[in-house]
């Protein structure tokens, strides 16, 4: 799938893994609406962003990903303003284990909210044209992270809920492709605020010290190369590709129909 001309949607495209992958989208030719709930660095990567790249590449709009009301409404103007929505990245997430169930709200809740209020612009059944959602998850969305388990269950749920959209999507015919992101540790403020956010389980801050110092740690660059493979590559969906300092790999999982 080439970029020129494509319309995304980034949620947490202000900061972090988002802002990398909103500037990988925009570099490549997307036209592309970042939401989030940080207006001030929001405003300011669009309004940067469009000065490099030119007037109305890029849009913000201040959405939490925690209200279906704001998804909707950010998801109307994107359409409106850009005309159709073709990429979504629904990477916005936290880790919070003594607010879990905002955690739940934000990582795994708000995936959901965003893929089906994506559905009614995407859905060639329903008069979209198809096209490509990529879900943040995590190293964690494979294997357990010891310090936080409801990160853990969140991440699990993304790839497991991707995996099932894609095979939904392919015996239906919605035309749209779904593939989960998994990266190991990232340079980001999610992870340098880390120690304050583990609740129950801050005496295990020294165990995921222990697997950061074993696996290293990834840039957003990296990772926002990754997650363009994921949407360019046509033959990608139903997939969860884990990144490393050292690599990336396609999980393969366990088959259950002969
Ligand atoms: N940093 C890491 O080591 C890893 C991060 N991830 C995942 O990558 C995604 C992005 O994380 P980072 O860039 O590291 O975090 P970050 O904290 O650097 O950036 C997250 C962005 O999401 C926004 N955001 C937070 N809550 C929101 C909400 N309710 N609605 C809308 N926007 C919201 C923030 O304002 C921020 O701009 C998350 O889903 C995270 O779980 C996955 C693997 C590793
Ligand atoms: C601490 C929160 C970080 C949140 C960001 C994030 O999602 C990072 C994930 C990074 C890597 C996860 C790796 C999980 C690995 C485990 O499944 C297991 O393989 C590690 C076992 C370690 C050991 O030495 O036994």
């Amino acid at each position: 799938m080439a970029l020129n001309g494509k319309i995304a949607v980034v949620t947490g495209g202000a900061m972090g893994i988002g802002k990398a992958v909103t500037e990988i989208l925009v570099r490549n030719g997307a036209q592309v609406a970042l939401l989030d709930v940080n207006e001030t660095e929001g405003k300011s990567l669009s309004e940067d962003l469009n000065k490099q790249y030119g007037q109305e590449r890029t849009l913000f709009l201040s959405c939490n990903v925690e209200s279906e009301e704001q998804i909707k409404a950010a998801f109307q103007k994107t359409a409106e303003t850009f005309g159709g929505i073709d990429i979504i990245c629904n990477n916005a997430g936290i880790v919070n284990e003594s607010e879990w169930e905002k955690t739940v709200s934000i990582n795994l809740m708000g995936v959901i909210r965003g893929t089906y209020l994506a559905l009614e612009h995407m859905n060639k059944l329903t008069g979209g044209r198809g096209g490509v959602i990529v879900n943040t998850a995590s190293m964690a969305g494979i294997g357990p992270l010891p310090s936080c388990p409801v990160y853990t269950a969140t991440k699990h749920g993304v790839v497991g809920f991707t995996r099932a959209m894609a095979a939904a999507s392919a015996v239906s015919g919605y035309g749209i492709r779904f593939n989960a992101l998994c990266p190991g540790f990232v340079q980001t403020d999610l992870l340098s605020t880390i120690s304050s956010k583990l609740g129950l389980f801050a005496s295990l801050a020294d165990v995921t010290q222990q697997i950061v110092d074993k696996i290293g740690i990834l840039t957003v660059s990296e990772v926002a190369e990754c997650l363009l493979e994921l949407v360019t590559d046509e033959t990608k969906s139903g997939e969860a590709l884990m990144v490393f300092p050292k690599g990336k790999s396609y999980v393969t999982f366990p088959s259950f129909i002969q």
